[in-house]
């Protein structure tokens, strides 16, 4: 944080956030209406009739593994995106006659990488990133369901504040899963830029492994978990709450 800031003043925190806060809207209503469409299909019951009749965990795995998966062609383009801009870090005051960034912007960014890697570029880490979001989108829903269950009465709808902490709790322990392929899939991402890199998923791994250890899987979960907390507390609120006074 101390480097950056000196790097990069308040800004620097905030590198390539206006795509993902523009399209975190579209790939949240798309996880959570694969996910609650999927349950729909699987136990005939609405939102609204879940509390009474509760569905299986692996139900809620299943539509939560699929939801993932179907998220992952929204969220892959804005992603890689962050990944880029996020790498790219910019001096407060750059020495004159220094060459300027390379990405000017996100829409520069996406545009860029369009020309330079092709339509696939902006798909560039789309697999790992499936590997990653599948299995852990079921973990992240049934962790949120368990937790609510847990503190509440058959049949009745959690208070606020068990779903502020089940939320919290679920996006922590979906991260802790998914942070090894996520170092993985951002190391894909980057590798954009220099041609031949890795191989695939595997080969970044084992050889990421190889330079750096095992501990280089792990990097980044305090923080991640740290954020994970707040941001998926809110983010089921928003849901259930939305669905209970629109449904
Ligand atoms: C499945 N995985 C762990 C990758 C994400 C789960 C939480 C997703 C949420 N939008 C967030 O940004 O925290």
């Amino acid at each position: 944080m101390v480097k950056t800031y000196r790097h990069e003043s308040l800004l620097g925190f905030f590198k390539g956030m206006s795509f993902p806060i523009a399209s975190i809207a579209m790939v949240n209503s798309v996880l959570f209406g694969v996910y609650s469409n999927t349950l729909l299909a699987l136990t005939a019951t609405s939102h609204r009739e879940r509390r009474a009749q509760p569905p299986s965990y692996i139900h809620v795995f299943i539509a939560g593994c699929i939801g993932g998966f179907v998220q992952v062609y929204c969220l892959a383009p804005f992603d890689l995106i962050k990944v880029r801009l996020q790498n790219q870090t910019e001096p407060r005051a750059r020495p004159p006659g220094s060459p300027p960034p390379r990405y000017r912007g996100p829409v520069h960014c996406a545009v860029s990488i369009f020309q330079e890697e092709g339509p696939r570029g902006l798909f560039r880490g789309a697999w790992a990133l499936t590997l990653r979001d599948t299995p852990t989108m079921g973990i992240y829903f049934v962790t949120y369901e368990w937790l609510c269950r847990q503190s509440t009465r058959d049949g009745q709808d959690p208070s606020p504040a068990r779903v502020l902490v089940a939320g919290g709790f679920a996006g922590i322990a979906s991260w802790a899963v998914a942070t090894p392929l996520d170092v993985i899939k951002s190391r894909l991402q980057m590798a954009g830029l220099k041609r031949g890199a890795y191989r695939g998923v595997l080969d970044c791994m084992v050889s990421s492994a190889r330079q750096e250890g095992l501990g280089v899987f792990f990097r980044g979960l305090t923080i991640n978990s740290a954020r994970a907390f707040p941001v998926n507390a809110v983010t089921f609120l928003s849901y259930e709450y939305l669905l209970r006074s629109w449904g």
